[in-house]
């Protein structure tokens, strides 16, 4: 019996507008080392993997200057205009080698700081699960809804019982999320993580607790987080 391989998928194509850094934020810096290695190293280390796919930039100037560029596991292609065009990309990229019922996880470049215990969860959990599923962190916070001024206003207080934060890894049947994005893409829908694709097309995935400090770089605040986080076990 053969068992279902597993991919990782890792989306590394992002420009990190938001952090308004010099250069993308994958490639900023921790302890003097890419944060997109860091990430790489981490669930390459927590997990075996029959192949890993990392979508970049079409401009992207800094992927040879990385560790993982002389990682025979890790192969790139080309991302897309958005994350789900990148993943898409990459599934597309991969898929001469993948059977529909492989299991893919697909995780941002920029969460560095992802924990082995929370992926040993993911995948035990979903493993039997018949869509899939992601980290999740239940919000801990009183949740607002403002205007759209900006100075926004307090529109409602939104009931956060029953809500959680979507983290990733995300790890879904290859098929079936090959399927789902395609179906968004075709239905002109925006997705911004593939637990949406694969709702959208009528699927239930599971929700897997994970570790809050799962944190995406996103604004430059976050670098100085995941520097602490990333080093105060040392
Ligand atoms: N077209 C895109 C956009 C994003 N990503 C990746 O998806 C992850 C999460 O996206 P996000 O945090 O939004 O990154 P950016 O798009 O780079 O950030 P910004 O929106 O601030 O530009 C990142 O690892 C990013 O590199 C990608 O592979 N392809
Ligand atoms: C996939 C994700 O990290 C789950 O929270 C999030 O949707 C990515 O959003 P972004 O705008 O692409 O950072």
């Amino acid at each position: 019996m053969t068992y279902p391989k597993r991919w990782l998928i890792v989306p590394a194509a992002g420009i990190g507008q938001r952090m308004q850094a010099e250069c993308p934020k994958q490639y900023l810096r921790i302890q003097s080392r890419f944060i997109l290695d860091i990430t790489l190293s981490r669930l390459l280390d927590a997990l075996p993997f029959d192949g890993c796919m990392v979508p970049l930039n079409s401009s992207d100037d800094w992927w040879n200057e990385t560790e993982a560029s002389r990682d025979t596991r890790v192969s790139t292609c080309m991302g897309g205009e958005e994350r789900a065009d990148s993943v898409r990309a990459a599934l597309q990229a991969l898929s001469d080698k993948a059977s529909p019922e492989d299991w893919v996880l697909v995780h941002d470049a920029a969460r560095p700081c992802v924990h082995r215990a929370d992926l040993e969860r993911l995948v035990s959990t979903v493993g039997s699960h018949p869509v899939g599923g992601l980290l999740a962190a239940p919000v801990a916070d009183t949740l607002k809804k403002g205007d759209k001024s900006t100075t926004p206003e307090v529109v409602e207080t939104v009931d956060r019982k029953h809500l959680w934060r979507a983290l990733t890894p995300q790890m879904f049947r290859f098929g079936m999320l090959v399927e789902a994005l395609e179906n968004a893409r075709r239905n002109e829908l925006s997705v911004t993580d593939e637990s949406s694709a694969l709702e959208i097309f009528g699927k239930i995935p599971v929700l897997v607790e994970g570790r809050p400090d799962n944190i995406k770089v996103t604004v430059p605040a976050d670098l100085e987080l995941a520097d602490f986080l990333l080093n105060r076990s040392k």
